[in-house]
């Protein structure tokens, strides 16, 4: 690749939402000149992020990549402190992810166009969810033409044993629509390969040299230019850290896009002097804008991975997820001669977002009644929780594995109460954040139980099921040790809102109080979403695309 002097857009972080946005606007126009700075590795064609089975054990590897970030421990989780992967590497989370496909509900764009954002309503956007994809199982509203393949070919019996469960026993369930079925996955069919926007959006156009990556550099800060005394500053490139710490300028023409993600992108708004003036002044750095809501209104979903054991005879993942060399190149062999098997699969066969039933209502009390009356009873296409499957042990304890079958399954809570926030505690770029993920503050924040009631059931792995204090539905054990609660699902660390409502961003993605910057990833979700977030951050990448395109002049494929 051959450096140019100047670019027309960089983008600092180049993860999920960044290689939509920036792989469409190369797309519509070739001689635009691109930059994307990201913090990890090139991802290309490499069998860790493309076979999907590796998933699992490229994420407990603990490698580089994901980033690992250490919360501060909490009184609700038993003063431990809990762990929060983000992706790192070209793609971000959706070279590393589970590969779940789900889709928030209508209600949750509907409820960002209702903070004050025009534009951004389930009508506009579900469109742009439909633009990304090509939905290969049967279904209507779903996009049949765009670069992200989803399929669902189901590798073990596990997934359907679970949702014949819960139609046959759990007959007062209430439940959205998506999902309640077999769950797609963000894999396709013709290939076997995962679905990942660094594949489909900017190295399929390898041929483009406007189109540039720099991998393993780090963005420090957001340089900038006062337009005119007492004006706003005008963001007109970015300092960054070589793989061998080098400190290099880079200058954009027309924009900078911070794209690093709901822990990256306010910590180098925060770096550049956007954020609380206490905070800034407490770290020595020159503040640009006054904008306290920088880092604050950090949300997940809650996740408790819950495993069991299962018969001998039954199919699961578990000699890929936690298999040698030896009992892996089966599958990597089949996948490469023809792109099947189990090599194609997460494991994640079946899904339920589920609603509580009158009975359940009442056994959660007062506190949950209240949340219940106020925030789901009048959007009824909120899931309280997802249930899901795994067809595999999904813990780190190897000894697990030995010699028994697992499966295991997932408790999403999809709306929890409880708000965090995360800043930089240092100027330095390399320095561990200061998160506060709040998770389990709120006492509304609940779980459900069915496995025992399915057939390959044989007996609890007892060592990793979460020990309640007595007379507790929702309160961590008093074990020692970090504990792993986060889905991760993380989003809302620079929340398009108004300014004076605690927002970071504008409609257009702007950021408040410069000019020529916007940030586009999950952080400038206001409000949760009722699924994983994958999906929403391909919308995010769609819409910020048109906005951009709209503000140079591009025309855009629909
Ligand atoms: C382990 C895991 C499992 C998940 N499973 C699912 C799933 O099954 N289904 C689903 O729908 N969603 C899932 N998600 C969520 C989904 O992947 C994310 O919502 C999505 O990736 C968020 O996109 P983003 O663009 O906001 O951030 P990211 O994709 O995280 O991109 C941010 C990028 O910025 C880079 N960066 C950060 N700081 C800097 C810096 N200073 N300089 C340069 N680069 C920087 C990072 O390295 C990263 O590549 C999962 C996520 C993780 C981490």
């Amino acid at each position: 690749m051959q450096p140019l002097e100047t670019y027309d857009i960089i983008f600092a972080g180049g993860g999920a939402t960044a290689c939509v946005v920036a792989g469409r606007l190369a797309e519509a126009d070739p001689t635009l000149k691109i930059l994307i700075i990201e913090a990890g590795k090139h991802t290309k064609d490499d069998p860790i992020y493309v076979q999907p089975a590796r998933f699992f054990a490229n994420l407990a590897s603990g490698g580089e990549s994901c980033f690992y970030h250490i919360a501060k421990p909490s009184e609700a989780l038993g003063n431990r402190p809990c762990i929060i992967p983000s992706g790192r590497g070209v793609g971000g989370g959706s070279v590393v992810n589970m590969l779940m496909y789900t889709r928030a509900s209508p209600s949750d764009y509907d409820d960002w166009e209702a903070l004050g954002n025009p534009g951004w309503s389930s009508t506009d956007l579900i469109p742009l969810s439909n633009k990304a994809e090509t939905f290969e199982p049967h279904a209507t509203n779903h996009g049949s033409s765009g670069p992200i393949k989803i399929s669902g070919i189901a590798q073990t019996k596990i997934g359907s044993e679970f949702l014949a469960v819960a139609a046959a026993r759990d007959k007062e369930r209430g439940h959205t629509q998506d999902a309640n079925d077999l769950l797609p996955t963000y894999v396709s069919s013709e290939t076997g390969r995962r679905s990942d926007t660094a594949h489909h959006y900017i190295y399929n156009q390898s041929h483009n040299e406007n189109l540039q990556v720099l991998a393993h550099c780090r963005v420090n800060r957001i340089i900038f230019e006062p337009v005119l005394r007492f004006l706003n500053d005008r963001a007109v490139g970015v300092e960054y850290h070589t793989a061998h710490d080098k400190s290099v300028e880079v200058y954009a023409s027309k924009l900078v896009v911070v794209a690093a993600g709901t822990f990256g992108s306010p910590s180098i708004l925060e770096r550049s002097g956007i954020g609380s003036p206490d905070l800034l002044k407490a770290l020595d750095i020159r503040q640009i804008v006054d904008l306290p809501a920088v880092g604050e209104n950090y949300q997940d979903h809650n996740l408790l991975l819950v495993p069991y054991h299962t018969s001998e005879d039954e199919q699961t993942l578990d000699e890929i997820f936690h298999g040698s060399a030896e009992q892996i190149k089966p599958h990597a062999d089949q996948w490469l001669r023809d792109g099947t098997g189990k090599m194609t699969s997460n494991g994640i066969e079946a899904g339920i977002k589920i609603r509580p039933n009158a009975q359940e209502l009442q056994v959660l009390g007062p506190l949950f009644a209240r949340r219940w009356q106020e925030f789901f009873v009048p959007k009824p296409d909120k899931p309280v929780m997802f249930i899901g499957t795994m067809a595999a042990y999904g813990g780190g304890n190897s000894a697990a594995v030995a010699g028994r079958k697992m499966f295991t399954v997932g408790y999403f809570t999809k709306y929890p109460a409880s708000i965090g926030r995360t800043h930089i505690g240092s100027q330095d770029p390399y320095a561990p954040l200061d998160v506060e993920p709040g998770f389990l503050n709120r006492p509304e924040d609940w779980s459900r139980e069915m496995a025992r009631r399915m057939g390959c059931f044989r007996g609890e792995f007892v060592a990793e099921h979460p020990q309640f204090h007595a007379g507790s539905a929702a309160i961590c054990g008093e074990a020692e040790g970090p504990v792993g609660i986060d889905a991760p699902d993380i989003l809302g660390t620079c929340p398009m809102k108004p300014r004076a409502q605690g927002g970071v961003v504008d409609s257009k993605l702007n950021v408040y109080g410069v000019k020529n910057l916007k940030v586009a990833d999950m952080s400038i979700a206001p409000t949760n979403v009722g699924s994983n977030t994958y999906n929403t951050a391909l919308v995010v990448g769609e819409k910020a695309a048109v906005i951009i395109a709209e503000e140079l002049g591009i025309k855009l494929a629909m």
